[in-house]
C-alpha cells in the first residue's frame, strides 16, 4: 500500500525526532525497521538522531538520508530514514557497549531537546540507552526523564515517569535508586509532585475531565496498620490528605499486592507506586510489547518503549527476532500528543488496534 503522506494531517505538523539510544543495542534497528514500514502503518515523516555508523551497523542496506535541518525531513522520508547525524568518537559492534560511543549518545538528546523546544520537532521518541554504559562515561543523571528535565532547565524532580499501556497507567514516585534508599528517599513531597503531574497530564494529555489516582503502599498490606511498616502513615496519608484538600480524587495507600487485577484497575486512571518495580512490575506483564515510556511535567513532548536495549538478543545474532511493538506504541503516542490529540486508550480499551499477543513488524 502506498501512502500519500502530503494529505495526511500529520505533515503540517513538525516530526517527530527519534533518538538512536545505546547504538550495540536493539534501538538503532527498531528505528530503521520502522521507517521500513512507514507504509504498512501508515506513518507521518519522522527523522532520526544519530550516527549514521550505528544505524548501519544493524541494517547494512537501510537507506539513510542525512539532513541539516528537521524541515527536510518530508522531503526524504519517501527515500530513505532522513537522519541528523552525530559524530561517534568509536566504532559499534553490535551486542558489545563501548565506552566510544557514549558522547554521540548524550550528544543526540541534547540536539532532541533543543530541537523539541524551538519547536523543529514535535516530540522525542528515545530508543533505548545502556544507563551503565553513559554513567560510566560521566553521565551524571539516572535515566533520559531526568536529564531531559535538565536540560530543559528545569530541576530534575519536575519530571514525572508514567508508562502506558492498554488498561493500565502507572507512575513510580522514586525511580532509579536502590531498593534499600526507598524508605529515606520517598517524601510527602515527592508523593505530591508526582501526583499532581499525573492528574494534569492525565487531564490534558489523555482526555479524562476527573482523573481517579490510586496510590499503593510501600510496606506489605500497605502497613497492617503500623505493624509492618509507619512510611503509610508517615508519608504518605499526609500527602493524600493535602491532594484530596486541592480536590483531587486519589485514593490509597492501598496494598500494592491487590491493586492491579482487572477489577481494580477499572477503578483508577492511573495508579502511583511507591518504587520502579512496584509499578512497571504489574505493567510489563500485562503488556511488554505495548507499554510506553512517557515523560509528564516537561514542556517537551517525550516518549520511548519500555523495554530497555536487549543487548543480549542483539548479541546473540537475534535483531532480527526484537519486537516493534513499543517502539511503533511510542512513536503513535508521540506523535498524538505532539499534535494535542488525546492519547492511548482509556482503561481496558483495546481500540488502538495493536494485540498483546501479534508482533507488529
Ligand atoms: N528507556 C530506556 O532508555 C530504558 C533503558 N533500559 C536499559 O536497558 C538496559 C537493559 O535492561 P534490561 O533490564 O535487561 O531490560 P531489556 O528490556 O533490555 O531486556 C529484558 C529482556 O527482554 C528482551 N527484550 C527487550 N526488548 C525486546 C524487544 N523489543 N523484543 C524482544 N525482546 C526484547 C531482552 O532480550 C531481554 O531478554 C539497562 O541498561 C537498562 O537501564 C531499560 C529500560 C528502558
Ligand atoms: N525502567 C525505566 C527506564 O529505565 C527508563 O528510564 P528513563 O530513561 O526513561 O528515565
Amino acid at each position: 500500500m502506498s501512502v500519500d503522506r502530503n494529505t495526511t494531517a500529520e505533515t503540517a505538523s513538525p516530526p517527530v525526532a527519534l533518538t538512536m539510544g545505546e547504538p550495540a543495542g536493539v534501538g538503532p534497528s527498531l528505528i530503521a525497521r520502522l521507517w521500513l514500514s512507514r507504509d504498512k502503518h501508515a506513518l507521518p515523516p519522522f527523522f532520526g538522531i544519530g550516527s549514521r555508523t550505528a544505524f548501519l551497523a544493524h541494517v547494512a542496506d537501510l537507506p539513510v538520508r542525512d539532513i541539516a535541518h528537521p524541515a527536510e525531513t518530508a522531503a526524504a522520508f519517501d527515500s530513505g530514514l532522513p537522519l541528523l547525524p552525530v559524530d561517534m568518537a568509536g566504532p559499534v559492534t553490535p551486542g558489545a557497549i563501548s565506552a566510544d560511543t557514549a558522547a554521540g549518545v548524550i550528544a543526540a538528546l541534547d540536539m532532541a531537546v533543543s530541537l523539541a523546544l524551538s519547536g523543529d520537532a514535535g516530540a522525542i521518541v528515545t530508543a533505548p540507552i545502556q544507563k551503565s554504559a553513559l554513567y560510566g562515561a560521566g553521565f551524571k543523571a539516572a535515566g533520559h526523564t531526568d536529564y531531559l528535565a535538565q536540560r530543559c532547565g528545569l530541576p530534575a524532580e519536575t519530571a514525572v515517569m508514567m508508562l502506558a499501556c492498554d488498561g493500565l497507567r502507572v507512575v513510580p514516585v522514586t525511580v532509579h535508586i536502590p531498593l534499600k534508599e526507598v524508605a529515606r528517599q520517598l517524601t510527602p513531597d515527592a508523593i505530591v509532585r508526582a501526583a499532581h503531574a499525573t492528574h494534569e497530564a492525565l487531564k490534558t494529555r489523555f482526555g479524562i475531565a476527573a482523573p481517579r489516582l490510586a496510590v499503593a503502599g510501600l510496606n506489605p498490606h500497605a502497613g497492617e496498620d503500623g505493624a509492618l511498616g509507619l512510611e503509610e502513615g508517615t508519608h504518605i496519608l499526609p500527602a493524600l490528605r493535602l491532594l484530596r484538600d486541592h480536590g483531587m480524587d486519589i485514593s490509597g495507600p492501598f496494598p500494592a499486592d491487590t491493586m492491579f487485577h482487572a477489577e481494580a484497575r477499572n477503578s483508577f486512571d492511573a495508579a502511583l507506586c511507591m518504587y520502579h518495580d512496584q509499578a512497571l512490575i504489574p505493567l510489563k506483564t500485562l503488556d511488554f510489547w505495548g507499554g510506553v515510556n512517557v515523560t509528564l511535567g516537561l514542556p517537551i513532548v517525550r516518549t520511548s518503549p519500555d523495554h530497555g536495549t536487549a543487548l543480549d538478543l542483539v548479541a546473540d545474532g537475534k535483531t532480527h527476532e526484537a519486537r516493534l511493538d513499543s517502539m511503533l506504541a511510542a512513536f503513535r503516542m508521540a506523535v498524538s500528543l505532539s499534535q494535542g490529540r488525546i492519547s492511548a486508550p482509556a482503561a481496558g480499551d483495546m481500540s488502538d488496534g495493536h494485540s498483546r499477543t501479534e508482533p507488529a513488524s
